[in-house]
């Protein structure tokens, strides 16, 4: 189903539904990955909404992905936080999957840390390094399947949106900064190609993904970037190499996603405490924040 005007205008009432009931006035977007849901805990005095009680929300349907949204504050920044994200293969359409993003830009978030699980190709990468995003790989969006397909809201962006710049090179710096100073030796940059799943990739489309440049693989937070771009909203992406991707036909080990919940746990307070850390160096008003009040006056 593409987006229509009725469905722009729940954008609206999602939005205003959500600020009635929340002190807090957000300007930063957490999105939790599987198995790392345990971030959404280190937000405080917390409001807190399951997904099937927000007016047009989404549900999650994925083991892992508890469907809930916290408002509140982490290290001292006020923070709207996904435990739990939508994927395209729960047979969500990419417009509704990323619903949220766009109500996240109307109640003015600046800045959205996505954050996923992820196999990896690179051969230098270990199970349990966690990897900033240096760019993507859209493989859906070079398809034909895209969340700004349909309807464009000029209130929401351009028709055509750039993404050279999709990954904000100041968020990468300060990731790296953050990260030797907690001393993580675990810290890779790459690229995240996206495919649509559920399933996990075969031998030969492993090796299709590193022959094209890709470090990792995941399922998700392209379409999220994307729209979160599109209004404008910084991006700063991790990923958690949970498994290695398979590029052995003669092997009978194989992915599994209670694997990547397992490493999820393992790493999580390592991913918390990173992120924690860079929300808490964080000069909003380089991003366009003049009025940090973290309540509505
Ligand atoms: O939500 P993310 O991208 O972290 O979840 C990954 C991709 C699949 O949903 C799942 C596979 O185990 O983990
Ligand atoms: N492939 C795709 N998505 C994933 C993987 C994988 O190996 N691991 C976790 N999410």
């Amino acid at each position: 189903m593409l987006p229509s005007r009725s469905m722009l205008n729940d954008i609206d009432t999602t939005t205003q539904w959500l600020l009635d009931r929340t002190r807090h006035r957000p300007k930063i977007a957490i999105i939790c990955g599987s198995g790392l849901g345990q971030l959404a805990e280190m937000v405080e005095e917390a409001d807190v909404f399951n997904y099937k009680d927000i007016p047009n929300f989404p549900v999650t349907t994925v083991v892992g992905h508890k469907g809930r949204l916290l408002i509140g504050i982490l290290n001292g920044k006020c923070c709207v936080c996904m435990q739990g994200r939508f994927h395209s293969y729960e047979g969500h359409h990419m417009y509704k999957l990323t619903f949220p993003v766009r109500v996240f830009a109307k109640m003015g978030i600046k800045l959205m840390f996505a954050t996923n699980a992820c196999g990896s190709l690179n051969p230098s990468y270990n199970v349990g390094d966690l990897m900033i995003m240096r760019d993507h790989i859209n493989l859906p969006g070079l398809t034909g399947l895209s969340p700004l397909v349909g309807l464009n809201d000029e209130r929401f962006g351009a028709r055509f949106v750039a993404l050279s710049t999709a990954y904000e090179r100041k968020l990468k710096t300060l990731a790296k900064e953050v990260a030797k100073n907690l001393g993580y030796n675990f810290i890779q940059e790459g690229v995240y190609m996206m495919q649509f799943g559920p399933c996990f990739e075969t031998v030969a489309e492993c090796k299709m993904a590193r022959t094209m440049g890709a470090d990792v693989m995941g399922m998700s937070t392209v379409p999220e970037v994307t729209v979160a771009r599109q209004c404008g909203i910084r991006c700063f992406g991790l990923s958690l190499v949970t498994n290695k991707c398979i590029i052995d036909e003669n092997t009978d080990v194989v992915a599994n996603h209670e694997e990547v919940l397992e490493i999820g746990r393992m790493r999580s307070k390592d991913t918390q405490n990173l992120v924690y850390a860079m929300t808490g160096a964080l000069d909003l008003e380089e991003y366009g924040v003049t009025n940090n009040n973290h309540e509505k006056v």
